[in-house]
């Protein structure tokens, strides 16, 4: 039986709460279908994350079903929620965690723009100010990799570092995406789908035109460190 510290046993009930919830916005925004896609967040100050239950449905999603893995991926027994078998991306999302210590949160979603040009393996090209903004330039492409085990979180980790965009496409499969905590992940699931959309639309008009790299480089700084009421800075 795993004990915790008071603080831990709080921020673990935290990221619960959060992350049951934040499935929802999922859903709120079109981004999944029946029980695919999940969010995962990771517990502050300790080797632990929070990861939905495989294959269940989104309106039976609650804080206590909810399940506590360690930085391999493995459930802690005896937590709530343990008795159920950790979404299928558990290890990718545990390997971004292992790898990438300023990451909190990584979504996946299956949402039906990001999945297109996942699909062609294309990366989405920076020509709106909005993926300007949230991805400071192009939307890469990450390799095909097969579910279940770590090969996802290599393909992210691989292709995310060193780069600014907090999504990445991967091949035939869709978005994964990257945040401070799980609600910045679920935020860059929203924009990644709503700037394919974009894209893809303006490309059935026609060519659409680059931007300078000065101006993407402009609004990726303002976007990330003035713009709102508490600006974080990039991830
Ligand atoms: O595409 C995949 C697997 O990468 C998932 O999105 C599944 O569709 C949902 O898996 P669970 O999180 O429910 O296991």
């Amino acid at each position: 039986m795993n004990t915790y510290s008071p603080e831990i046993e709080v921020a673990i009930a935290r990221v619960r709460s959060d992350v049951a919830k934040l499935h929802g916005e999922l859903v709120r925004y079109g981004l999944v279908i029946w029980t695919g896609g999940n969010v995962s967040g990771r517990v502050p100050g300790a080797d632990l994350f929070v990861i939905k239950p495989s294959g269940v449905d989104y309106d039976d999603l609650a804080p206590a079903n909810m399940i506590l893995c360690d930085l391999d991926g493995k459930v802690i027994p005896g937590t709530p929620g343990a008795e159920r078998s950790p979404s299928s991306d558990t290890a990718a999302h545990a390997y971004v965690y292992r790898h990438m210590p300023e990451v909190g949160g990584v979504v996946h979603t299956h949402s039906t723009y990001a999945v297109a040009w996942a699909a062609r393996a294309e990366p989405i090209p920076c020509v709106i100010t909005a993926m300007a903004d949230e991805f400071g330039g192009e939307v890469p492409i990450g390799p095909f990799s097969i579910i279940g085990d770590d090969s996802i979180g290599r393909g992210i980790v691989e292709t995310l570092t060193g780069h600014r965009s907090r999504a990445v496409l991967m091949q035939n499969h869709g978005p994964f995406t990257i945040g401070k905590d799980a609600r910045d992940a679920v935020k860059a699931a929203v924009m990644v789908e709503d700037v394919a959309r974009t894209v893809h639309i303006s490309r059935q008009l026609g060519e659409p035109k680059p931007m300078p790299t000065e101006a993407i480089d402009a609004l990726f700084d303002r976007y990330q460190n003035v713009y709102g009421q508490a600006p974080q800075g990039a991830l």
